[in-house]
């Protein structure tokens, strides 16, 4: 569906030259959520812009279906931006139009008769369950509802993409869970691929299928939510798996390994069974269960002994029960 090849973009800004992305490739497949996460001012922004060319990127390619975005006029580019829907922060809805006269905008521009469009805009309404407020104004409206009439607006355009620049970050936690269930429901019902930007560890979690961490402009890691959550490989990556986490500076004195849990794991007491045959004991510093992609994914981390010989038997013995164990040796600095 998407195909990011070699891109980087370069700002001049006076003097200065910014570096918002260095060299970034990604694919992304048709009905895939793809999360795109990072630090404030690590390049997402610039690389969801690059998608639909609201940014040009300063080299590289990016198609989309199969089309290099670079080869169209001004006209093909507008006519792809119908199907590559955006929704925002910030909602972006007019504060003089009601909700139904909201979601009905972009069809007007793009020629929609005025009662299709209404007919439309309402359809739309009832998907994001908002038919009872066409007639209100988005001052009367909560953040979430706001949201809402956004995506409707965005649907009502028949979009293939949409793609969602931080759609949950002015959100309180339960109205964000509402609006990321409401987007996983659109996902499944119309097939529409979404690529999503957040800073949130829990939103990747929540509905993405993928995720593609990007830290100072570099793509650090990418692949299914599982896969990364399971064994992140870079820097990047295991900060944001490990967000939160308070008893980082514990773990500096000694060795410390991360313990993964799916629903493969055997129920058998490990930890105790480990303590057990190794005669010595540990400390767990972390441990805390989610939901990923609907699966329950357990994480633990554990101080383990002084003595590395120690140490060494409980790593191989958890291996043998077929845990993923990874040492957080580069992590501990
Ligand atoms: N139009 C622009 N002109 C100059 N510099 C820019 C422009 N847009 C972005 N940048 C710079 O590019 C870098 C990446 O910015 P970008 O907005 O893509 O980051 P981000 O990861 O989306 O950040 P945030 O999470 O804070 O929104 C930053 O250093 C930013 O200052």
């Amino acid at each position: 569906m998407i195909r990011i090849a070699g891109v980087s973009k370069t700002f001049s800004v006076k003097d200065n030259k910014v570096e918002a992305l260095k060299n970034v490739s990604l694919d992304i497949a048709k009905g895939d959520i793809y999360g795109i996460i990072g630090m404030s001012g690590a390049g997402k922004s610039t690389l969801v812009r690059c998608l639909n060319f609201l940014e040009r990127p300063t080299e590289g390619t990016v198609y989309v279906e199969g089309q290099d975005l670079s080869t169209l006029d001004a006209k093909q580019l507008r006519q792809l931006r119908k199907h590559v829907a955006m929704i925002f922060q910030n909602f972006n809805l007019l504060m003089q139009r009601t909700v139904l006269d909201n979601v009905c905008f972009p069809m007007e521009i793009a020629g929609v008769d005025k009662k299709t469009a209404r007919e439309k805009a309402r359809e739309f309404l009832k998907v994001v369950e908002l038919s009872d407020k066409e007639k209100a104004y988005p001052a009367q409206l909560s953040g979430g509802q706001k949201q809402r009439v956004a995506i409707a607006r965005a649907l009502a355009m028949n979009p293939t993409i949409l793609l969602c620049d931080e759609a949950t970050s002015a959100l309180d936690p339960t109205t964000t869970k509402s609006i990321l269930a409401l987007l996983k429901d659109i996902n499944e019902k119309y097939g529409i691929t979404i690529v999503i930007i957040t800073h949130s560890m829990e939103v990747v979690q929540e509905i993405c299928t993928h995720v593609a961490i990007i830290d100072a402009g570099e793509l650090a890691e990418n692949g299914t939510v599982a896969d990364v959550f399971a064994s992140p490989k870079s820097r990047a990556a295991k900060k944001l798996v490990f967000q939160g986490d308070q008893k980082v500076a514990i773990m500096k004195s000694r060795r410390c390994i991360r313990i993964v849990f799916t629903k493969n794991s055997s129920f058998e007491p490990v930890i105790a069974n480990m303590v057990l045959e190794c005669r010595a004991s540990v400390n767990i510093l972390m441990a805390d269960t989610q939901d990923i992609g609907g699966i329950a994914t357990g994480q633990m981390i554990l101080q383990l002994p002084e003595e590395n010989q120690t140490a060494d038997k409980m790593i191989a013995y958890l291996r043998e029960k077929n845990l993923t164990v990874e040492e957080l040796k580069d992590y501990v600095e």
